[in-house]
């Protein structure tokens, strides 16, 4: 049996995790810990929790993931992204644990025009960014073996996201007006946990860093505009620059993830993102 903790219990990707994680438990025991229940900059009780688990693998879903939030409390978003993933790098160096830490394509400032790869120059233009990227430095200089995923725009029938806020105001409002200057990839949170299950094979795959988001390319005003039309929503939606809809975080104008690596790693296919859309739109209903 493999024993996999999974940190940040109560977030949206930890929920998909425990979805997918029901056609494994033959072979796989989770166990999910929340915020209250672990606190990954409690660095006292993060070893209390290796030691007593004697786990193979630490999934990190935990984060302050607040982009605007970021801005003004960065104290807290570098304690929870860098310090958190800090203490879980040190304490799976002497549990012997593999780390599973998830990260994103905020690492990046968008600067390119092409998909970014793993070996792409990183540059956060934000605090939550800034504070993500710090937690990824911390593994990998820290950590003997951690696998770190970057994902991108990650959504689902659980937690607060984009869908669900655009599904609210959709039948809220008559006019919504949505960004499509920043072009990203949307991210079904259910395929990138089967994703992460496949991780969970010692000796498998090299450790490392790998990019995953669901195939295809969309600005955020095209994400929005296919949750309408595939939940039959109709409001008036207005494409608008970033400068029209200022908030207190800048995010990259270009943030699509080039997949190439994990592709070949783990010999899957992605699926698309309006594809997967339409998979949790359904799961929603
Ligand atoms: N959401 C997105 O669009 C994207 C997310 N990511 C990354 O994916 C991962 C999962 O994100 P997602 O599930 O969407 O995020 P959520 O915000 O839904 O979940 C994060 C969880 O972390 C918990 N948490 C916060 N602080 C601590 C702490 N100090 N100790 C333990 N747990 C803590 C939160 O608990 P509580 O609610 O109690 O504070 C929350 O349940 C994160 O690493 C995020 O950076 C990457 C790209 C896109
Ligand atoms: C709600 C709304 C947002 N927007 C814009 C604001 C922003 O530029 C963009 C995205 O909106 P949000 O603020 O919901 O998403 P945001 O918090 O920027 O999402 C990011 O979260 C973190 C955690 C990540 O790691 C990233 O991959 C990414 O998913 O859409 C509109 O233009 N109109 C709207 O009505």
């Amino acid at each position: 049996m493999l024993k996999i903790l999974v940190t940040g219990g109560n977030g949206q990707l930890a929920r998909c995790i425990k979805v997918i994680s029901s056609k494994y438990l033959d072979t796989h025991t989770f166990s999910y810990k929340s915020s209250a229940e672990l606190n990954i900059t409690n660095k006292a009780a993060v070893l209390r929790e290796f030691e007593s688990g004697a786990y193979d693998y630490c999934i990190n879903t935990a984060a302050f993931t607040n982009v605007d939030g970021a801005e003004k409390d960065k104290d807290l978003a570098d304690l929870v992204n860098r310090q958190g993933a800090k203490n879980l790098a040190e304490a799976s160096n002497i549990y012997n644990v593999v780390l599973v830490h998830i990260s994103t394509d905020f690492v990046f400032d968008g600067a390119q025009s092409v998909p970014y790869t793993e070996k792409d120059p990183t540059n956060a233009l934000g605090s939550y960014g800034s504070s993500k990227l710090k937690g990824e430095q911390a593994i990998s200089l820290i950590c003997q073996k951690y696998f770190i995923i970057r994902t991108s725009w990650l959504y689902s029938e659980f937690g607060s996201n984009f869908l669900k806020s655009m599904l609210k105001y959709g039948r809220e409002r008559n006019e919504l007006s949505v960004v499509f200057d920043q072009i990203g990839t949307p991210t079904y949170a259910m395929d990138l946990a089967e994703v992460l299950v496949l991780f969970l094979k010692p000796n498998k795959v090299d450790y490392g860093i790998y990019h995953y988001s669901n195939e295809g390319v969309a600005s955020w005003y095209d994400f929005a505009k296919a949750i309408f039309e595939i939940n039959g929503i109709s409001v008036h939606l207005q494409p608008i620059r970033s400068d029209a809809y200022p908030l207190p975080a800048k995010r990259p104008s270009f943030s699509v993830l080039d997949k190439s690596k994990i592709k070949k790693a783990l010999q899957i296919e992605i699926p698309y993102w309006r594809d997967s859309l339409i998979k949790a739109s359904k799961a929603l209903k």
